[in-house]
């Protein structure tokens, strides 16, 4: 499902440029659950991006659900980012003006919606347990309800992929288990390849596969469970 050979990524840095990402190559299985762990700045977050299409990588072949990331233009990037692969962020990132329903539409009302949007919208937040807040503006909510509300707006497109950059980094340890319980649920229920980011090696522990990033290498620990 997400495919990374010979990755190499680097960021300008005054004249010259620092590289972040030597020579990367992994593998994650369709409907896995994969951790990635690594100490803060290893690049965790930029492997994320690069998986998702969000950014470029300077060399290598990335391939996620079959298709060349490395080679698609902006039109297919932005397929790419609405079709096939769902975001959840450590801050959320909710439009503070839209309610959580209007939240969880947003990603459907760039293209033509489809007819059912608001049903689905509804049948998605009550998925994450939170039909009751609907109407909610994020700033009344909770930071777990704010995280759920952003697991239903990735769950809106049907993603086969979810991508998670430290989703629980905002939250208390228990409502932080309770994110990623629900997290596991979508991976076991809709067959879901989930690729996590986290520092807590008790939810790295968790997922089927870790990826640990350190010193610009990725190093691949599989079937742990
Ligand atoms: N857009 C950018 N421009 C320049 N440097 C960047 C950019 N994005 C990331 N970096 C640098 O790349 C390195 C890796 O960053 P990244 O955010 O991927 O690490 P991380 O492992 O996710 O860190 P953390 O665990 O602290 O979130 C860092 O040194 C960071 O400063």
């Amino acid at each position: 499902m997400i495919e990374l050979k010979n990755v190499r990524k680097s960021y300008p840095d005054g004249n010259s440029r620092v590289e972040v990402l030597h020579d990367v190559s992994f593998e994650i299985g369709k409907g896995r659950y994969a951790a990635i762990t690594g100490p803060s700045g290893s690049g965790k977050s930029t492997l994320l991006h690069l998986i998702g299409g969000l950014e470029p990588a300077d060399t290598g072949e990335i391939r996620v659900a079959g298709k060349p990331v490395h080679q698609m233009n902006d039109t297919e990037l932005a397929r790419l980012r609405l079709e096939d692969v769902g975001y959840v962020f450590q801050q959320f990132q909710l439009l503070p003006t839209a309610t959580a329903l209007e939240n969880v539409m947003m990603p459907l009302l760039a293209t033509k919606p489809p007819k059912d949007l608001k049903v689905r919208a509804k049948q998605a937040l009550d998925r994450v347990g939170l039909a009751h807040r609907a109407s909610h503006l994020p700033s009344r909510m909770s930071g777990g309800e704010q995280q759920r509300t952003a697991i239903a707006r990735a769950l809106i497109t049907q993603p086969k992929i979810i991508l998670a950059d430290e989703p629980t980094g905002n939250l208390d340890t228990e409502t932080g288990s309770r994110i990623i319980s629900l997290l596991e649920e979508i991976h076991r229920d809709d067959g879901a390849t989930i690729v996590l980011i986290t520092h807590d090696p008790s939810l790295a522990e968790r997922a089927e596969d870790q990826i640990y990033v350190r010193d610009g290498k990725a190093e691949k620990i599989i079937g742990v469970q």
